[in-house]
């Protein structure tokens, strides 16, 4: 679908194709519906972007709180959602050890524990062992530098989610 065809869609069907480009957050994409037509996919970009950058701190920790956990329960139940489940495949993390699981799992825990919300990480950017890393690093982290450092990974998610929807505009100048 080309960004001219995104801007011909009704409500419903926006938010049937865009809905999940930030994790279990439709609301985000029922509200940038009103800012059509975009000139460009990094324009529909952009007003998703300005919508989360306007939220209030607790709005912003609200999106990372409907974030499932790295190999978390939902990857061992089948409860991801499609996107979240090949994104996880993809950087390796259903292929852990059981030592690798357990040191997620604390570190996780440790993570939501200290924050109050969960560890967010762009995993399709990401592998493993530079996860695991960063959860460590991140973990020290004071609280307001680590809430913008996930919601830059939630961004960096929406932005390859929506590469996979919408087809870049091809330049058509000669
Ligand atoms: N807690 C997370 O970082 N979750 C996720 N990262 C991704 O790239 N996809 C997810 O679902």
């Amino acid at each position: 679908m080309d960004i001219g065809s995104v801007n011909y869609l009704p409500y419903e069907d926006f938010v049937d194709v865009f809905g999940n480009v930030v994790e279990k957050c439709p609301l985000i994409t029922a509200a940038v519906w009103s800012r059509r037509p975009f000139s460009s996919l990094a324009d529909l970009e952009a007003s998703i972007n300005d919508f989360i950058d306007a939220l209030s701190e607790s709005g912003k920790e609200g999106i990372l709180r409907v974030h499932p956990d790295l190999t978390g329960r939902d990857l061992q139940s089948g409860t991801l959602t499609r996107e979240s489940r090949e994104e996880q495949v993809q950087a390796g993390l259903d292929t852990l050890t059981t030592a690798e699981v357990s040191r997620m799992a604390r570190l996780n825990t440790e993570y939501k524990d200290h924050f109050g919300f969960p560890f967010v990480i762009c995993a399709r950017m990401n592998n493993k062992a530079t996860i695991l890393r960063q959860l460590e690093e991140r973990l020290r982290n004071e609280r307001t530098i680590e809430r913008a450092c996930a919601i830059d990974e939630v961004k960096k998610i929406c932005h390859l989610r929506l590469q996979g929807l919408v087809v870049p505009e091809t330049s058509n100048k000669l």
